[in-house]
């Protein structure tokens, strides 16, 4: 397996003010891992700052063996870095099927594939954008960086705001890629226990510093380390 992402270092924030303090962590191709902590210790910043949307104060961004820090966001999607930010962003005036096809790139996933997985985009495949329940909403958001065909997927609490049966809906899904295909993923969830049970491995972050990482399977088991590092809802 070679290397996919390594950070050696990273500090990063938003113009002077610093969220992420010496970031160190590498991946491999087929890698997964879970990115939790309290609201508001960075998760988000951190995927943000992958994609090239934070100043950087420090450190190194290696990709696929090439240092990005300095590469312009568009450029990082192109080299396979999918990004399914936490706010969805639907476009009214498009279909479920134009939000796919506009963005589409050659490789393994087309829109025939993405419908075999989503069955439910297949039937809302004329609804647009704002005809949408969240949890569809949440779907298509994954299938449109899908649809890009990236090496690395980003997902920023896809479990946010749904209803319990649509996790249920989304989890078999993404279990489908991360744990049956292989995909690489970093998940950043409020839901600790879903992020740990389709990952093989965890970081926690707590006021922008990882303050514990190991293999998924043995935080969930540790639950009293778990409530101390997490402590929300899981
Ligand atoms: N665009 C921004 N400009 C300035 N500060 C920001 C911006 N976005 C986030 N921050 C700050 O960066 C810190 C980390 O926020 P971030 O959203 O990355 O945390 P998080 O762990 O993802 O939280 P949550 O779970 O609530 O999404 C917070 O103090 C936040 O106020």
């Amino acid at each position: 397996m070679s290397e996919l992402l390594a950070l050696d270092n990273v500090t990063a924030g938003y113009g002077e003010s610093v969220v992420l303090e010496g970031i160190s962590f590498a991946m491999q191709e087929g890698d997964s891992l879970a990115l939790l902590g309290r609201n508001g210790v960075g998760k988000t910043s951190l995927l943000v700052t992958l994609m090239g949307l934070t100043r950087m104060h420090g450190g190194k961004i290696r990709w696929q063996g090439g240092d990005i820090a300095r590469v312009p966001t568009y450029l990082r999607a192109h080299a396979g870095l999918g990004w399914v930010p936490q706010e969805r962003f639907m476009f009214p005036s498009l279909t479920v099927e134009e939000h796919l096809t506009v963005v589409a790139r050659p490789g393994e996933w087309d829109v025939k594939k993405i419908y075999e997985i989503f069955p439910r985009l297949q039937e809302r495949r004329n609804n647009m954008g704002n005809q949408l329940s969240g949890g569809e909403q949440q779907m298509l958001a994954i299938a449109r960086a899908l649809m890009v065909n990236p090496k690395l997927l980003l997902l920023d609490e896809p479990m946010e705001g749904l209803a319990p049966i649509i996790v249920q809906e989304l989890m078999r899904v993404i279990r489908q890629l991360v744990v049956d295909k292989g995909m690489s993923v970093i998940v950043v969830e409020q839901h600790a226990r879903l992020a740990l049970s389709i990952t093989k491995r965890a970081i926690v972050l707590d006021r922008g510093q990882i303050v514990h990482e190991s293999d998924s399977e043995s935080l969930m088991q540790d639950k009293d380390k778990l409530d101390r590092l997490v402590a929300v809802a899981h």
